[in-house]
């Protein structure tokens, strides 16, 4: 189970993530509680190991200004939120980074059906903790994708059973605040989604 940790903000948080096994840290970079600065998603992402993917996250921005962005943050991913067109993703190719298509579940649910590496079935209202019907969609997604929206430690273990995505991405539900994550949380969340809580 490949297991996303968005909207981190603090070194120790980042450190918690990869500690507990998180493949993937994502940064804001868009309209947020936990927007940060392309400078301070640099400094994060230079204390994480290769192995695990850091992603910029957007929503609705310019592919000039997701390029600009992405190249001062450092990351290794861009995720795009938002009614990004397949040539958006086209135009992005050659940043070398993997592209990763963000949207909700009315969408197309091919995982590359937009030239992207990686799907994120989402919630209506991105970032916002919101549940949403997760069994709708099981059977529907193709390819690598991830379930997110209103995911915590104590729902993913179910609606990973209710919708058998690839992996699951999560920012609200490890958070003690908006734009407050928890390294506790963080890990019950990861050893959650794997199967591996104590108890
Ligand atoms: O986390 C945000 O603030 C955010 C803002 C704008 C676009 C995407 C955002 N995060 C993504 O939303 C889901 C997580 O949602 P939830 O808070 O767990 O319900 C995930 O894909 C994040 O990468």
């Amino acid at each position: 189970m490949y297991v996303k940790i968005c909207g981190l903000r603090e070194p120790e948080h980042v450190t918690a993530a990869v500690e507990v096994g998180a493949d993937a840290v994502g940064f804001v970079l868009t309209r947020s509680p936990r927007r940060i600065t392309p400078a301070l998603a640099r400094e994060l992402a230079a204390a994480v190991p290769p192995h695990v993917l850091t992603v910029a996250v957007f929503a609705g921005e310019s592919t000039e200004e997701v390029r600009a962005v992405t190249a001062e943050a450092g990351v290794r991913a861009v995720q795009l939120h938002g009614d990004h067109p397949h040539a958006d993703f086209v135009a992005l190719k050659d940043l070398g980074v993997t592209l990763v298509r963000a949207g909700a579940a009315a969408g197309d649910l091919r995982c590359g059906a937009y030239d992207e590496d990686l799907l994120i079935v989402d919630a209506p209202r991105p970032g916002s903790g919101e549940p949403w019907d997760w069994a709708a969609v099981r059977g529907r997604p193709e390819g690598r994708w991830m379930l997110a929206g209103g995911l915590d430690p104590s729902n993913v273990a179910g609606a990973v059973a209710a919708a058998r995505p690839w992996g699951v991405d999560v920012s609200s539900g490890v958070e003690v605040a908006p734009g407050v994550k928890d390294s506790g949380l963080i890990r019950d969340f990861v050893a959650a989604a794997r199967g591996t809580a104590a108890g």
